[in-house]
């Protein structure tokens, strides 16, 4: 599989403290990847390089066939060349139904330029059913989205940003606040979003990250400690001595 986003050699410091130090990292097309770590490991930080939020002091980061340089773009053009981003706060809006939202999402998908015209016609419709359908919120397509429980409701944003089709989706810890039953539906959907797209997931829970059977990147100080299996990565003495704080 071809390389969707490289970084290479990136350092981003605050008030002289490092806290991404000469990280580089690569992810391919269709690849689902777990970034997992500390806290205060840069997990949060890496992410905001990518989208563009943080801009490195040094290093490179391309994305797409040509290599485009990310550190050049605005956030919301790195955005619309197909980074999406998932933070850890569900924004839905809780006074609309399920399938608005998703409607309302399609809508932004089209750009800024179509929003006022646009007229949700069948095919619309049928890629909300869809998308629902993806995110195991078919029954609950007409309730309001305050209804819902904090996992739908992570579900929901999730097919929000499904509906903007990206290329690249972060997804900043999506297991806190849910049940177990809600964990194990999310890995599916991860999984599953991950057969079309690429998927970075940072989560501390590990059972969580065993369940996505995926390789896993392990941030310390700002730089890559491991990368592999997660029965590799969990048996790794540099690992070890990071999480036991040996
Ligand atoms: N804007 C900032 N100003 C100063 N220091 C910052 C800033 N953002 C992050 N840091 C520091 O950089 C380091 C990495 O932070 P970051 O939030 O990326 O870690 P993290 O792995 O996401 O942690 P957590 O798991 O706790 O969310 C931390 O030591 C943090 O205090």
């Amino acid at each position: 599989m071809s390389t969707l986003l490289e970084v290479s050699g990136v350092s981003v410091s605050f008030d002289g403290f490092k806290a991404i130090n000469n990280l580089s990292f690569q992810i391919a097309e269709r690849e689902l990847r777990a970034v997992i770590g500390p806290n205060g490991a840069g997990k949060t930080t890496f992410m905001d390089i990518i989208t563009g939020k943080t801009r490195p002091d040094e290093g490179r980061v391309t994305y797409g066939d040509k290599g485009a340089s990310l550190l050049s773009m605005s956030e919301s053009r790195i955005a619309q060349a197909g980074v999406g981003r998932k933070f850890q706060r569900p924004t839905v809006f809780e006074d609309q139904s399920v399938a608005d939202n998703l409607m309302m999402a399609l809508k932004k998908a089209r750009g800024p330029f179509s929003v006022l015209a646009f007229r949700p016609d069948e095919e619309d419709h049928a890629k909300i059913a869809k998308l629902a359908e993806e995110i195991g919120l078919s029954g609950a397509l007409h309730r309001k989205s305050g209804e819902l429980s904090h996992g739908q409701k992570q579900w929901l944003e999730i097919g929000m940003l499904l509906a903007q089709e990206p290329r690249l989706l972060l997804v900043d810890e999506p297991a806190a606040g849910m049940t177990p039953t809600e964990r194990e539906h999310t890995t599916d959907i991860l999984r599953e979003a991950a057969r079309t797209r690429a998927v970075v997931v940072v989560e501390h829970d590990m059972e969580f990250v065993r369940r996505l059977n995926c390789k896993v990147t392990v941030l310390h100080e700002g730089s890559v400690l491991a990368e592999g299996s997660i029965d590799y990565v969990t048996k790794n003495e540099k690992v070890i001595d990071v999480y036991l704080g040996r």
